[in-house]
């Protein structure tokens, strides 16, 4: 039997998880609110403390701070919300809560963690508790997705934040990693510091060298002024080294020294600079296959697995489509000035469930928003979304629908019609590979990224 404390201001809620906490065998202490609470943790020992986030006065959070400010050795805390949020999620786990869970809990749930919790030798960590983190995330930069396999993320994310360690974000193209980097750097102690970003498959390989490190005037043809390179515009920040799977090993080498050492040599100079940098890689690739075909150094994918972020495919969450479909409606309609966004019918819904994702969440977005700025109704029909048999509507492909409209203006314009409608095509048909896309449409792969950010399908 093992003594535990419920933290919570809902009386009726409380006693349910008292009554349930006891049907299991344990005995259970109760607190209406965050100072009750910290008072009996100076007083009692307990195994494990369940806590509610919203609370009037100190809510959870603030509550797990104080704890941890005021306990050498707190027992593993479980934060309790009605309202899980990537936000609230990403920190509960930083602030070292040993799980998250939403209510109502189910009995067979609170056995579940409480086995894990009184098994699990952590006592929830030192008395040092990690910086506060310098703001709340804005909705345009929310996590969205209430799937359980995206809660599993967002705690991962919460548990890497409060770490300056290296870290690989592992995911399918268009899977949100770097949303996910993004979440890394604004609930670290380096929030205040730069976030920058530099995409290794986008910039040829000779140049990618002095991207990453800088120069020095004169190392090279056209090298006319010094340039501090990404590592440097990172300095007590975080650098998302997007594609890494894409990176020659010959930077690869550079780049495992540079975490060693943590200093950077520009191209050209003769000596080397200090830098603080946390370095979050993200691929699409399977490295550890690369390690074996001899495209990656196995020792850089030890130096960055310290802590992984596996970000499931889009149609291994199917409880985040439709979510997550309605706020790119809704971020849609915004931008078109107070029109109203469009709603899915049940049909659409469906179809939406049941497409298998090959770009994942930004195939998603693009097609929602193709949706909201061009169809002419307000409720969007199955056969809008072309999804079951590859016959999206003309409209919603962003084609023009006579023969007149593609003729339209000026050459340019009609050339860049039908070069974003060939790019479209080819990345539709290479399932949201670039590389492929590129291959097909005879053109570089960084030409294509050109375009693709040029015409906003990235
Ligand atoms: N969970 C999410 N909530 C809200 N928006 C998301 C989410 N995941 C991804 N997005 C949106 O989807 C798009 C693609 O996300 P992101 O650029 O992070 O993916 P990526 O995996 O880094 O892509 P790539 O493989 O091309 O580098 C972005 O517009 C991003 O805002």
């Amino acid at each position: 039997m093992a003594r535990l404390l419920i933290v919570d201001d809902d009386r009726v809620f409380r006693e349910t998880l008292v009554e349930t906490v006891e049907s299991l065998g344990h005995e259970a202490v109760q607190a209406e609110d965050g100072q009750q609470a910290l008072k009996l943790v100076a007083q009692n020992r307990f195994a494990a403390v369940f806590l509610d986030h919203r609370m009037p006065g100190m809510d959870g959070l603030q509550t797990l701070t104080a704890l941890r400010a005021q306990v050498l050795r707190l027992p593993p805390v479980i934060v309790l919300t009605a309202y899980a949020s990537s936000s609230n999620t990403i920190e509960a786990m930083r602030l070292g809560a040993f799980d998250h869970l939403t209510k109502p809990i189910k009995r067979q749930e609170l056995a579940e963690v409480l086995v894990r919790a009184l098994r699990s030798d952590t006592s929830a960590g030192t008395s040092n508790a990690p910086p506060a983190s310098a703001t709340e995330p804005d909705n345009q930069d929310e996590l969205v997705g209430p799937s359980e396999t995206m809660r599993e993320v967002h705690k991962r994310i919460g548990m890497a934040a409060a770490s300056s360690a290296p870290a690989l974000v592992w995911g399918e193209t268009g899977s949100g990693k770097e949303m996910v980097a993004r979440a890394l750097h604004r609930h670290s102690a380096r929030a205040q510091g730069p976030f920058v970003a530099i995409n290794c498959a986008a910039i040829p390989q000779e140049l990618l060298e002095s991207e990453l490190f800088g120069h020095v005037r004169g190392a090279f043809t056209g090298a006319t002024l010094d340039r501090p390179g990404c590592f440097r515009a990172a300095d007590g920040g975080v650098l998302l080294l997007d594609e890494i799977g894409d990176m020659g090993l010959g930077v690869q080498a550079k780049i495992l020294r540079v975490l060693q050492e943590q200093e950077v040599t520009p191209v050209g100079a003769s000596r080397s600079i200090k830098v603080d940098v946390r370095v979050v890689a993200a691929t699409h690739r399977d490295l550890v296959q690369a390690v074996q075909e001899g495209s990656f150094r196995e020792d850089l994918l030890y130096r960055l697995n310290v802590l992984t972020v596996r970000l499931p495919a889009l149609r291994e969450r199917l409880a985040d489509i439709i979510p997550l479909a309605e706020l790119f409606l809704r971020r849609a309609a915004a931008r078109q000035d107070a029109a109203a966004p469009k709603r899915l019918s049940a049909d659409a819904a469906q179809a939406l469930l049941r497409h298998p994702w090959p770009g994942n969440v930004r195939e998603l977005r693009n097609l929602m928003e193709r949706c909201q700025v061009l169809l002419r109704h307000g409720l969007i029909e199955a056969k809008d979304l072309g999804l079951e048999d590859g016959s999206s509507s003309a409209a919603v492909r962003g084609e023009p629908a006579l023969a007149a409209d593609w003729l339209a203006g000026t050459l340019p314009e009609a050339v860049e019609r039908l070069e974003r409608l060939m790019i479209v095509q080819a990345l539709a048909q290479s399932q949201g590979n670039r590389a492929e896309a590129a291959r097909s449409l005879g053109i570089h792969r960084q030409l294509l990224y050109r375009k693709v950010a040029q015409y906003g399908l990235g």
